[in-house]
């Protein structure tokens, strides 16, 4: 079966990558490196020995997006490509809208003109909005509280109205909570641009000595020590959640929207703790005020993914912190390899 997966050399895909090559899938990666680098393919190539097409196209270009699906004959498509960081997507909103959306729109438009109507689309935890229980079931209500979650909950909902048209197609929609952690291998991991938004490559980072201190975010939440409490769950177990979700939809028509996450909630602090023990590094910290926008509380209830994809994160919070530290020690400036230039400045 060929599989076109669109933002393949970024975080989430490469590692979805790995796992669909080692399970026997072609796949036909696509990708416009905004926020990627060559360099985590040339690695999937080398984790699996295993060769695949590569296009280098914006999914907004909707000639070489055709070319793609011209070239082969495409089964399903699994969609990562989209922007993801909440802060820039208030700064620059049409940007976000426009690529986010407008991609999905051109992207559904190629698939259905070539008769490719099965998806696999990365959604987030982030449609939740503010919950008020937890653990967040897939029935809760939906809302945004930024541009970036409002893109992934608008494509939630243009893709329900694509069903509604043509129930022939088939679609998944994976709510990730919060991914961290790298392949084994210390090969493939999360390579941010710039000062890191999240809290573990933050964390790395701090490690590693490239940050002086972690600032934690807001001490006098109710939680069992005050920090902010998510459920963070290990990338390799979400790249294998995609290949259950992949199953399904090839196999069965309809939308469905599931959950990936691991039902266990961690506070940063906790994190921090956590870290340290597994990494044998210290994290200096220091408390500031809590960030804008920031709930105290996010966990999944992960019942329906396992009762009806099959799927279960295997991996512990121990087993994230070790791999994404592994990343981070063998590859302090994440892709970017280092590149010698003699003193006629010739590389
Ligand atoms: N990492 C998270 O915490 C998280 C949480 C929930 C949902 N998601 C979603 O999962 C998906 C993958 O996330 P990730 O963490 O791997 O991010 P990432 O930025 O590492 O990967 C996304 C990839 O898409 C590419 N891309 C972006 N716009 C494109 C376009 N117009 N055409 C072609 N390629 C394009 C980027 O270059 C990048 O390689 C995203 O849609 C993101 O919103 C991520
Ligand atoms: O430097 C930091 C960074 C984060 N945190 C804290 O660490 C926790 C996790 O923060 P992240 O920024 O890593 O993750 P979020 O849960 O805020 O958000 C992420 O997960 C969401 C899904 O649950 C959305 O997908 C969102 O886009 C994505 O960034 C939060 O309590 C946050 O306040 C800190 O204390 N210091």
């Amino acid at each position: 079966m060929a599989i076109l997966i669109t933002g393949g050399a970024g975080y989430i895909g490469s590692h979805t990558c790995v796992e669909l090559l080692s399970a026997g899938y072609e796949i036909i990666v696509l990708d416009n490196f905004s926020n990627s680098k060559p360099e985590s393919l040339n690695r999937v190539k080398e984790l699996t020995g295993k060769d695949f097409m590569f296009y280098e196209v914006d999914l907004l270009d909707r000639i070489g997006l055709e070319g793609v699906f011209q070239n082969h004959s495409i089964d399903a498509v699994i969609h990562f490509a989209g922007l993801k960081a909440v802060g820039e997507s208030v700064s620059i909103p049409l940007h976000y809208y426009h690529n986010n959306i407008t991609g999905t729109l051109i992207l559904c438009d190629v698939m259905k003109k070539y008769g490719v109507k099965d998806l696999v689309f990365s959604s987030s935890a982030t449609v939740y909005g503010m919950p008020e229980r937890m653990p967040i079931s897939e029935d809760f209500p939906l809302s945004a509280t930024n541009p970036y979650g409002r893109t992934k909950l608008m494509i939630e909902e243009i893709l329900r109205d694509l069903y509604v048209a043509d129930n022939s197609w088939s679609i998944a929609l994976l709510r990730y909570f919060n991914p961290i952690g790298a392949h084994e291998s210390g090969r493939i991991g999360e390579d941010p641009n710039g000062i890191p938004n999240n809290l573990m490559p933050f964390i790395t980072q701090v490690a590693v000595g490239k940050l002086k201190e972690l600032q934690v975010f807001g001490s006098d939440y109710p939680t069992v020590d005050g920090s902010g409490v998510r459920d963070y769950i290990h990338v390799v177990d979400l790249a294998l959640g995609h290949l259950k979700a992949l199953e399904r939809v090839v196999s069965s028509t309809g939308v469905d929207a599931f959950n990936l996450g691991t039902g266990t909630g961690y506070s940063v602090l906790e994190m921090v703790a956590d870290f340290e023990k597994a990494s044998g590094r210290k994290v200096p910290y220091k408390i500031v005020d809590r960030r804008p926008g920031d709930v105290a509380v996010c966990y999944a209830d992960p019942f329906k993914a396992k009762n009806e994809l099959g799927w279960t994160a295997e991996r512990g919070i121990e087993d994230m912190c070790k791999d994404s530290w592994r990343w981070q020690e063998k590859n302090p400036n994440g892709f970017e390899t280092k590149v010698l230039i003699d003193k006629n400045n010739k590389y």
